[in-house]
């Protein structure tokens, strides 16, 4: 571990301690490189009283984990020791909140670097236009791991793709001094967790491959990523959906290469069953990031004149699954009249 005193630690608040969040702040803990204020909000009380239970691939069993604070209100960055990075784990769900808004009081005008470690497809370009003059890192995560009240399974190791989206108003090498910084606090553990990229949106859009289609239909029917392959649907719809979204980011400017469909299924083998985190939100009745994971690529589809009749179809099941549990948590009440979107 790093022997870098207190002082010389980042000041890092890491907004929403789910199973990313969470992992997020014991990988920079335990690099000795950072210091972690967590923003809590279910799981608060719990973690306040007990610590997190963690059974983690990557560092083993920690129990009664905290990061070095624990609050549950963002906090408003303080004058003398801004936070030099905001990191966000919380869902993206802009039917019901709006991410810039939840994290400005903790965001210093030129100095906090804000980290989105969410799944999504441009989700970026909001945040730069609330902070014009703070630099935004980009992480599209492939880790498996849950949280319950407290209890964390971490199964799949943390790694992910880390690069700078650019704004257009920042120096490039302070977005890159910014990034190098950030992936060498993540990495001190010597965990190689954050994979260092030249363009960030070239790995989204491979991620939207994956998450686009198996975490929306995994969702949409409730079977996990090997069922819904050996019941059929890998033909029917998973390689199809695919080709689609591969067609949208071509169109966008990204050739995601040959074989790339056969590659993102091929990428995890049907032996492992496991729940992408869209299906997870579904068990435990949460909204679902159907927006920003499938939304925002069709925008581009709409843009570009990509046909996608899979995708849409999929997304108009997931937003009426997205009415069902939004009204079901007191979002927003039953819709009386035929709710639309730009794309429905
Ligand atoms: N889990 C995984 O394995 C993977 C997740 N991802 C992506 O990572 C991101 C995080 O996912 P995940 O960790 O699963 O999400 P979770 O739902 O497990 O955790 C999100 C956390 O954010 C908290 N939260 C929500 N709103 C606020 C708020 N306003 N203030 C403070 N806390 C808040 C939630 O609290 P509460 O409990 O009160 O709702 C919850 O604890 C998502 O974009 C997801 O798609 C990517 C790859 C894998
Ligand atoms: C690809 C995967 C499954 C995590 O690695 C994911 O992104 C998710 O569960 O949302």
């Amino acid at each position: 571990m790093a022997d870098l005193n207190h002082q010389s630690k980042r000041r890092v608040l890491v907004v929403g301690a789910g199973g990313v969040g969470t992992m997020a702040s014991v990988a920079l803990e335990r690099s000795g490189m950072a210091c972690v204020t967590a923003v809590l909000r279910s799981n608060y009380e719990r973690v306040m009283e007990h610590g997190f239970d963690i059974e983690s691939v990557d560092h083993g069993r920690l129990s009664g984990w905290r990061p070095t604070n624990v609050v549950n209100k963002v906090p408003t960055a303080s004058m003398e020791s801004p936070f030099d990075y905001v990191v966000v784990t919380m869902k993206t769900i802009p039917e019901i909140m709006n991410i810039a808004e939840i994290i400005a009081p903790s965001v210093t005008p030129n100095h906090t670097t804000i980290v989105l470690l969410q799944n999504g497809i441009y989700i970026e370009p909001p945040i730069i236009d609330a902070f014009p003059t703070n630099a935004v890192l980009s992480g599209p995560s492939y880790i498996g791991a849950h949280e319950k009240n407290g209890h964390v399974i971490h199964d799949d190791p943390d790694r992910y793709h880390l690069g700078m989206f650019h704004n257009e108003r920042l120096d490039k090498r302070y977005e890159r001094a910014k990034l190098e910084d950030f992936a060498s606090a993540y990495n001190g553990s010597h965990i190689e967790h954050a994979m260092i990229v030249d363009d960030i949106i070239h790995y989204r859009w491979r991620k939207a491959l994956w998450n686009g289609i198996f975490n929306t239909m995994c969702a949409i029917t409730q079977l996990d990523n090997a069922a819904i392959r050996r019941s059929g649907g890998e033909y029917s719809l998973i390689r199809p959906g695919m080709v689609e979204m591969a067609a949208i980011a071509a169109a966008d400017g990204y050739d995601l290469g040959e074989n790339i469909v056969d590659k993102m299924v091929d990428a995890t083998p049907i032996e492992l069953s496991f729940r992408p985190s869209m299906l997870v939100d579904v068990d435990k009745g949460n909204p679902v990031e159907v927006e920003v994971i499938l939304g925002n690529a069709l925008r581009v589809a709409r843009k570009k004149g990509v046909q996608t009749p899979i995708l849409d179809n999929t997304y108009r099941f997931l937003k009426l699954i997205q009415t069902r549990l939004l009204v079901a948590r007191g979002h927003i009440e039953q819709p009386k009249n035929i709710p639309t979107t730009d794309l429905i």
